[in-house]
């Protein structure tokens, strides 16, 4: 036994699922079935990455799995409760409580310093930092001599780490990351994709990450791949070349053969 408080939730505990969850956007001939039949599992304590070409449905899924957006049909479970039965007020709350965001544009509070960034989702729900947690992230994130700066007085690199923190620290069920490294340099793309990985083994996190970067999707233990909003299979221990080849087949499906 280990003294660590957290424990790794088994391999096959499902954090959130999708059942046949369709989304259509507009009306008429304008209509776009972002998402037509979607069904997917993303197990806790792991690192998931959604991949597909453009307009696959990535955003939308996620949107949809977040209780960032309604569905038209079909089911959301996040553990046990159902999101496609909630309001949009149930649904903000629950997002506040139980679900963390990482956003390609940082989406940090340019008046706050990064410790009242990283809080900030404790202060909004009127609870304080656990001091030990906000320790430990701030040290793991590399982020201890920087917590009086403003965001515009850090590298995009640095706002991005707090904008993990700051995912992190209600100890969310599960993290949505939507494109988080599309706005960083490679090597702070890197480091923050370490990042993500270390809070997976370390704290036993879940996090869901869109990206269009077969390199950031081979740190998560498993892709899900979509094509024309629908689930067109996964990939465990994901490598670069395998992404790479999937990714080849979903662009050109009808030049490949079956298999
Ligand atoms: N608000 C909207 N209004 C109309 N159509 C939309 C809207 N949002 C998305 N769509 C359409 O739904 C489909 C899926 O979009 P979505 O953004 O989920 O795809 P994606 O895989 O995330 O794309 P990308 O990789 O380009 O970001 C696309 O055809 C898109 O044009």
């Amino acid at each position: 036994m280990t003294t660590s408080t957290l424990t790794r939730p088994t391999a096959t505990a499902v954090a959130v699922r999708a059942r046949d969850v369709v989304r259509t956007y507009g009306r008429g001939d304008a209509a776009v079935r972002a998402l037509d039949g979607a069904t997917v599992s993303i197990p806790a304590g792991r690192f998931t990455a959604i991949m597909g070409p453009s307009g696959s449905g990535k955003s939308t899924l996620m949107h949809a799995l977040a209780g960032l957006d309604s569905v038209d049909a079909g089911q959301i479970l996040l553990g046990d409760t159902d999101l496609t039965s909630l309001d949009e007020r149930a649904r903000t709350l629950l997002r506040r409580d139980r679900i963390g965001f990482v956003f390609q544009s940082f989406n940090l509070v340019p008046t706050l310093t990064a410790r009242e960034n990283i809080v900030l989702p404790l202060t909004l729900a009127g609870r304080r930092p656990d001091p030990e947690r906000l320790d430990r992230l701030v040290a793991t994130l590399g982020l201890a001599d920087r917590l009086r700066h403003r965001p515009g007085q850090l590298s995009g690199g640095q706002q991005q780490r707090v904008a993990v923190a700051r995912a992190l620290i209600t100890r969310p069920e599960i993290v949505f990351a939507d494109e988080p490294t599309g706005n960083l340099d490679s090597q702070a793309a890197e480091a923050l994709l370490g990042f993500l990985r270390q809070a997976v083994d370390e704290f036993g996190q879940t996090i869901v990450m869109v990206t269009h970067d077969p390199h950031a999707a081979a740190y998560a233990d498993r892709v899900v791949f979509l094509a024309d909003g629908r689930i067109d299979g996964e990939l465990d221990a994901p490598t670069v070349p395998a992404i790479l080849s999937r990714m080849a087949r979903l662009a050109a499906p009808a030049a490949s053969g079956a298999n």
